[in-house]
Parts: C-alpha cells; structure tokens; sequence
C-alpha cells in the first residue's frame, strides 16, 4: 500500500533511521534510484546534478556517484552543506575522482547547454517558504534550463513545492517558485505535493521509491494510505450464483427539480451500472427515462411521499441531493432519520444538516461544496484536500468523499487517496454518477468506509477507460456505460498471476 506523508512523517521517519544507524543506507538506495531514473529517462549527454545544503543535495552527490559508475559524465553544482551525510557523500564523490563547482544562476547557466539531464536535488521535504533570493535565481535559471527542452528529473519533490500542500509559493521578485520537473523520484511515500492541484501538476510523472527500511515505521507516520487496485478489489461484493434483484440491492435516488432532471438519472444510471438490483428514482419533476430498467416515480409532494414510507418498503440504500433544489435539505434530514444507509450530494449538502447524520452516511462535497459546508473557501479546500477531508469527516460525521483528481474519502479510521480518474471527468453530472454508484454499494451491503473507497476508485477507473475510448471530452454516459468493464479490470487486479510451473 503506498503510504501518504507529510514532512512531519518523513521526519519522523528519518530520526528513527538516524538512531538506528540506517540513515546513510537510505540515502545510498534514495540516490540510486534517482541515478537509475535519469539513466532510463535521458541516457546521454552529461548529467547536471543540482546539490543544495540539505539532505536532498546528499541524494544529488549518491546520484552522482552512482551514474559515474554506470559509464556516465557527471557533474555536481553544490551549495555549501552543514549536513553530515551530503558533506559525507561529497567526499566520496570527490574520492571516485567526481567533480563539484560551486552553484549560481550563472553557473548552471553556462554549464547546461551542454546537458543530457538535470537533477534537482536543491529542496526536498526541508524547504520552508518565502523561498530565498539566491536560490530564486538558481531555480529561475532551471526553469529556463527545462523550457528549452532539457529533462529535469527532481528528487523527492521539485524544489520548491511544499510537501504537504497543493499550493506552489511565489518566488522572490516575480521570479518562478518552481521550475517544476519531467519526473520526480520520491521516497517511502508520497506527498500531498505530488497528488494535488498545481503543486502535482508541476511534479511530472511520478515514481515512488520505497526505500528499504521498515513497512511499520513509514505506515505508523502516514497521514493517508493509497490503496492499489488489488486492495480496492478485495473490498467489491461477490455476487452468489443463485443471487437475484431482491438481494443485490434496493436503491432509492431522491433528486432532480425542474432545469435539473438529468442529474437524478444520471445518478439512478449510475447505481444500475454498479450492479443494483432495484433502482427507483422518485422525484418532483419530470425525470427523463434515460435507462427503461429504472423505475421512476414523479410525486405532486415528495417530502409528503417520502415520510408516508412504511418502514417495511424502505429501500436497502438511498442517494438524496442530485438536482433536487431549494427543499433538499428538509427532505434529506427526514431521510436521515431513517437510520439507513445514505449517499448525501449536491443539494443535499447543507452546513444545517451537520449533525443529523450517522454513520452509514456518504457524503459527497466537490471544493465548492466543501467550503461551503466548512464555511472556508474553495481555493482553501484545494490548497490542502487531505485537511479539508478530514476537517469536514470531523465536523459532519460518517464517511466524507471530497470529490477531485483525485478525490480524499476520510472516515473515522483515516484518509484514504484515490488514485487515477481523467480531467475530462471535469463535466457536470459526473459526480451524480458516482453518487449512484455509492449507494449501489451501500445497498449490495458493504460499509460506508469501503463503499466510499470501492465506488470513488470504481468510478475514476470507469472514467479512465471512457477517456480511452471516447478521447477527452467525456460525458458522464460515456462514463457510466464503462462501471461494469472497470468493475472486471479492478477484479483482475486481484487475481495472482498465472503460475508458469502448472499446466493452463
Ligand atoms: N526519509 C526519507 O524519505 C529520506 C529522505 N532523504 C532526503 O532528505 C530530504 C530532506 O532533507 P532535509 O530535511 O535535510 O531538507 P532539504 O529538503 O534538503 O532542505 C534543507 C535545505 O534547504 C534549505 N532551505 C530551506 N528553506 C529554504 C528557503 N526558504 N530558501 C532557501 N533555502 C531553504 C536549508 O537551508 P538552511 O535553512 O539550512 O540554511 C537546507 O539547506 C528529502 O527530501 C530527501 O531528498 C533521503 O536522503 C533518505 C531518506
Ligand atoms: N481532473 C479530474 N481527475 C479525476 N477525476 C475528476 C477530475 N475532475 C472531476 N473528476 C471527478 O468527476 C466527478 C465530478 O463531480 P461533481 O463536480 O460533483 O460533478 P456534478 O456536480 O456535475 O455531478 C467527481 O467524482 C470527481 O472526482
């Protein structure tokens, strides 16, 4: 499982490896890694190694070492360093006969046309912003360095992004805060700056290196988890081969209002597709029958319709919000008080609510949703997703899936990432989709934890293959229509490879 840290974890980390004598292994394999990534990415032309004062420029000189070692011309531009490792493994570079010049704008300047690859080993998880005027020119002078076509591989984190935050500081004097990088070999775990809104868009494609030292140190300092198709997979209900529709889950949409039918549908779609078995779509408008398999039910009254249910012809999970207007919270709250187990979207997400949930709830904010509910701003919400999540699971309850690429699920054991999605999911009546598919789950019986996990990585993969197929202006149709192909891929994950010794 690939963990989620923050400074304060991988810190934390490094002062057990420190105590343990284990610290300069970990910069030994870090660097190496970095050495082989550079090697595969841009194998000629001499490697430029950036080394700043921190451990970050230690990797930089291991990085060294190691591509001098693969045949390699490298070169090191450094900053003076106080740390005992990066001044260590100076040394050794120095003693395999490497080179170090002293680092400026001037100098990786003049030194980079020459370039076959630069590694940016300036900042890593120890930069504190305002980023200072010296080292703003150097890395103004890497931006320029890059924009003219010289791959840039960045260790841990491009220099200058700020490991647990999706925002990238401003440089001094205008100058850029970051030159950003083509690939970003990061260790033990990932940072919130390499998942998250212009911060990861700066990171390039992104390795993780999880460094040999001990799973449960990394895990125990981890502020989320990440889980693998694998692990996602392993949360999907198995159907039984007797099963039938009244098994697989009764499921009640409540949405759409006049000027906003389709997101009902959508959402109805949406639970079919996810292996629903009864999916019914009551609504105060006209909903249009985008599948004949839904059963749709205009009421003259729905908060009237709604409280007349018997408890005994209450469906097994219900979605409330998508479409539904100005009497969505009223109508949500009488929901609530159901005790069952209930998707929360659009409408539906209303600060008044806070505290009439429980813990069978999902509740779906986008950013705009979120500080809404949070009574922050939106551009607060994406500068720190995982803060936000957890902020809004503490405040409302139950389960919280702040929507995004990539979305944040809290819940009361902690964060979860999910990973992938497409940027062509940026288009209205997606999220009603995935509200769909959240109660499908809910209603065939799993958790609101797993519901939540399973359904949001169900639905960014369903967008994955819909953007392969259709290129990048998706619909959510296009997107729903692939929930049963994701489901098999996400299956497939689970099964071990075939065993080449045993006949097919
Ligand atoms: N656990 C792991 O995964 C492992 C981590 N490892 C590596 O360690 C890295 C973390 O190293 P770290 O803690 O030494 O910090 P780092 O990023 O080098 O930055 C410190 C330097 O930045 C400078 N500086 C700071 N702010 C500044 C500013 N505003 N403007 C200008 N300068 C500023 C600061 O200057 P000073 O304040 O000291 O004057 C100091 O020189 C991590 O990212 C990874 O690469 C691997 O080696 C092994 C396993
Ligand atoms: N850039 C992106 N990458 C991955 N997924 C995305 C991206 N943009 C949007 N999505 C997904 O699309 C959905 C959009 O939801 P939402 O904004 O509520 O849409 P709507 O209200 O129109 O139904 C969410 O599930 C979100 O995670």
């Amino acid at each position: 499982m690939p963990w989620v840290l923050n400074g304060e974890g991988a810190r934390a980390v490094d002062a057990r490896l420190d105590g343990a004598g284990l610290l300069d292994l970990a910069m030994e394999e870090a660097g190496r890694a970095v050495a082989d990534a550079a090697q595969a990415l841009a194998p000629r032309g001499v490697a430029l190694l950036l080394a700043g004062g921190g451990a970050n420029g230690g990797d930089a000189f291991v990085a060294a070492r190691h591509l001098r070692a693969l045949g390699r011309e490298a070169l090191v531009l450094a900053l003076p360093s106080r740390h005992p490792l990066t001044r260590l493994n100076r040394r050794r570079w120095r003693a395999v006969g490497g080179v170090t010049r002293p680092l400026s704008a001037g100098a990786l300047s003049h030194r980079a046309p020459g370039a076959g690859v630069v590694v940016d080993g300036l900042l890593g998880t120890g930069f504190r912003p305002p980023l200072r005027p010296a080292l703003g020119g150097v890395i103004a002078a890497l931006a320029a360095v890059r924009s003219r076509g010289t791959p840039v591989v960045a260790i841990d984190l491009p220099s200058g992004l700020v490991e647990g935050s999706a925002w990238v500081p401003d440089g001094p004097d205008g100058l850029p805060g970051t030159a950003g990088a083509d690939l970003t070999v990061t260790f033990m775990g990932l940072k919130a700056a390499l998942l998250f809104g212009a911060a990861a868009g700066h990171s390039g494609r992104v390795q993780l290196v999880p460094l040999r030292v001990p799973g449960d140190w990394v895990q125990a300092q981890a502020v989320a988890e990440q889980p693998t198709d694998a692990q996602v997979a392993a949360l999907l209900p198995a159907r039984r081969a007797d099963a039938h529709k009244g098994v697989a889950g009764r499921v009640w949409i409540v949405g759409g209002h006049p000027g906003t039918v389709g997101a009902a549908g959508m959402a109805g779609v949406g639970a079919l597709r996810a292996g629903a078995g009864l999916v019914t779509v009551h609504s105060a408008a006209e909903v249009p029958l985008l599948m004949p398999e839904l059963m749709v039910h205009r009421h003259a009254d729905l908060g009237a319709a709604l409280s007349g249910t018997p408890a005994s012809g209450r469906p097994d999970a219900v979605a409330v919000g998508m479409g539904l207007g100005p009497d969505a919270a009223a109508l949500a709250r009488g929901l609530l008080r159901w005790q069952i187990p209930t998707v929360l979207d659009a409408d539906a997400l209303q600060p008044e609510l806070a505290g009439c949930g429980h813990d069978a709830c999902i509740w779906t904010p986008h950013p705009g949703e979120a500080a809404r509910l949070l009574g922050t701003s939106a551009r607060d919400v994406t500068r720190d997703p995982l803060g936000a999540a957890g902020a809004l699971q503490e405040r409302l309850g139950g389960v919280v899936v702040l929507k995004g690429g990539p979305s944040v699920v809290a819940h009361a054991g902690g964060l979860s990432v999910s990973r992938g999605g497409h940027p062509g999911m940026a288009s209205g009546g997606m999220g009603d989709t995935l509200s769909g598919v959240l109660a499908a789950l809910l209603g065939q019986g799993l958790a609101a934890p797993d519901a939540a996990v399973a359904g949001v990585r169900l639905h960014a993969r369903a967008g994955e293959r819909a953007a392969a197929r259709h290129g990048y202006g998706l619909s959510a149709s296009d997107t729903a229509l692939e929930l049963g192909q994701a489901w098999l891929d996400l299956q497939g994950a689970l099964s071990p490879p075939p065993d080449p010794t045993r006949p097919a």
